[in-house]
């Protein structure tokens, strides 16, 4: 059995633009919806939506039959996390609040088999090896995982050069909230200081030769993010999607007919 191809490390390879949507429902059965839709990846967020490891094993499992290519967000750079999520079959994952260069290197180390890093071997247990399935996986392992730092705090940004310089950081994606709010423009990562900061991150990021991510549920912050060299760009995010699409729909008819535009002009 061939090892699962990475298709979101391949793309980012090509240097072709990748939307993404981030999924929220920490459920096998809304992820799999999500996978229908045709983005390019979806981001499976075990930082802020209620996802344990159970969860993201079914949410990977919903969407292998899908072209969208999942990503894991774990909810810190533990290393054991960091080997749970690869042995059940996360092949990319992204990491929030990197700060330092020496944080990232720990994150490649934690998914690089020794001598090149501290992942122990889960072999015949595990979902990554296709329970042994995949053959020389020890070996192989290294070339479909895909690691993206998150860098989303002033010292994030005044080391992103380093970090991004890190061999084995294949992405660095920018959190616009969290950068805004540790500005101290809480709320607004439109703030010209924000803006000015999120800028030097992707500039710095692309120096380095490696690809730049954000979220940009605003289409003209996604556009404009794009024109800067953003490769890879959240452009929806599942839960935020559905309740405004039901609060629009709602509203139509809360709306007083006087105050409705006819339906049907004779
Ligand atoms: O800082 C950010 O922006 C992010 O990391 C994304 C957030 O966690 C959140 O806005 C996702 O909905």
């Amino acid at each position: 059995m061939n090892m699962p191809h990475n298709t979101f490390k391949a793309a980012l390879k090509k240097n072709a633009p990748q939307y993404g949507i981030w999924a929220g429902f920490a459920t096998g059965y809304a992820a799999e919806i999500v996978a229908t839709t045709g983005y390019d990846w979806m981001l499976i967020d075990g930082e802020h939506a209620p996802n344990t490891v159970p969860g993201v094993l079914a949410q990977l499992q919903a969407v292998a039959p899908y072209a969208t290519a999942p990503i894991v967000r774990a909810v810190n750079g533990d290393a054991s996390l960091i080997k749970q999520l690869l042995d059940i079959g996360a092949q990319t994952l992204m990491i929030p609040m990197v700060e330092t260069a020496e944080q990232a290197q720990a994150l490649v180390r934690a998914m690089r088999y020794p001598p090149h890093g501290i992942r122990g071997v889960g072999g015949g247990l595990t979902r990554a090896t296709r329970w042994d399935g995949v053959p020389d996986y020890l070996a192989t392992a290294h070339e479909q995982l895909c690691l993206i730092v998150q860098v989303e705090s002033r010292l994030g940004v005044e080391n992103v050069a380093a970090i991004a310089a890190v061999e084995g950081v294949d992405a660095v994606f920018i959190g616009p909230a969290d950068l805004s709010i540790g500005l101290g423009h809480a709320g607004d990562p439109g703030h010209p200081d924000v803006q000015e900061r999120i800028q030097y991150a992707v500039d710095a990021t692309l120096a380095a030769g490696k690809a730049c991510g954000i979220l940009a549920p605003n289409e003209a912050d996604a556009r404009r993010y794009q024109d800067w060299g953003c490769q890879f760009i959240a452009v929806a995010i599942d839960i935020s999607l559905l309740r405004h699409s039901a609060m629009a729909t709602l509203a139509r008819y809360r709306t007083p007919a006087t105050e409705q535009a006819p339906s049907r002009t004779y």
